[in-house]
């Protein structure tokens, strides 16, 4: 995956346009996710392990919003199951002919990785096919907060018993003063990673018109009505979470 740095609001913009996932934030993306979101890493080695603990044989396992196709090759190195392949979804054109080059590119370097399809498509628009296996990491947020129920109850019709969406998000919290810290925090954490306070403020607005985070407990109570039977939370690194929800 390119190395580039992401240097896209390091310079003071005349407007600051709505974020959107162009070929300038596709060049940049690995280390823009990196310094931005705390525990991506971690997040998405685990995002394996804990896939195959649910995967069932002869099923699919989707990625949707896959950008450059992170968490589906942590599926495909970790899951074992027999039968099972992955289905990346992402409605950016740039990201999926990025993300097709570099599984290519892991596809002969390593041997018995899982089969894998990269979708170009709406994830709102998808026809899903029996799943065990949901990843929505870091897209959801990215979803007209109108549509979210919507998906996750067509998520949950998709799902086989014995299988999961995982769901990592940033998250927003009803206390006030909880809020305030750890979006302080979150600051912190991107100035520790060489953001400037000008980059930290541009992406700031860049991104509040189109990625609109809940609360813990708005996920878990969406979930719930969209008839996931338990919700439960496996990593927290300041205001972004990753949850499981069973069917
Ligand atoms: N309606 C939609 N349909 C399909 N894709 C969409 C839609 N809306 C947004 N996207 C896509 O969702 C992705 C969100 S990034 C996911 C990171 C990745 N999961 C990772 O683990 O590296 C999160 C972030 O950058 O914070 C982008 O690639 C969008 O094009
Ligand atoms: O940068 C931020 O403040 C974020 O909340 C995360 C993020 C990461 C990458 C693209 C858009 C948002």
């Amino acid at each position: 995956m390119s190395k580039e740095p992401d240097r896209l609001f390091a310079q003071p913009l005349p407007q600051v346009p709505d974020f959107a996932f162009n070929e300038d934030v596709v060049r940049v993306f690995p280390d823009m996710i990196k310094r931005s979101v705390p525990g991506y890493p971690t997040i998405v080695e685990n995002l394996g392990v804990l896939a195959a603990q649910f995967a069932q044989p002869g099923s699919v396992l989707y990625d949707l919003g896959s950008s450059l196709g992170a968490v589906t090759q942590a599926l495909r190195r970790h899951v074992r199951t027999e039968g099972c392949r992955v289905i990346a979804v992402d409605n950016s054109a740039a990201m999926v002919e990025r993300c097709r080059e570099y599984l290519n590119g892991q596809d002969s370097m390593f041997q018995e990785l899982l089969p894998v399809e990269v979708i170009e498509g709406d994830i709102l628009a998808l026809q899903f096919k029996p799943a065990s296996v949901v990843a929505l990491n870091f897209t959801l947020q990215f979803i007209a907060p109108q549509e979210r129920l919507a998906l996750l109850g067509r998520i949950r019709q998709a799902l086989l018993p014995g299988g999961a969406l995982i769901l990592s998000e940033k998250l927003r919290f009803n206390d006030v003063e909880e809020h305030a810290l750890l979006t302080d925090l979150h600051i912190a954490f991107k100035r520790a990673n060489g953001y400037s306070e000008l980059e930290i403020a541009q992406k700031r607005s860049a991104i509040e018109n189109v990625m609109k985070p809940d609360s813990l407990e708005e996920h878990r109570e969406r979930l719930l009505a969209a008839g996931f039977s338990k919700v439960v939370p496996w990593f927290q690194c300041l205001n972004f979470a990753s949850l499981i929800a069973l069917p």
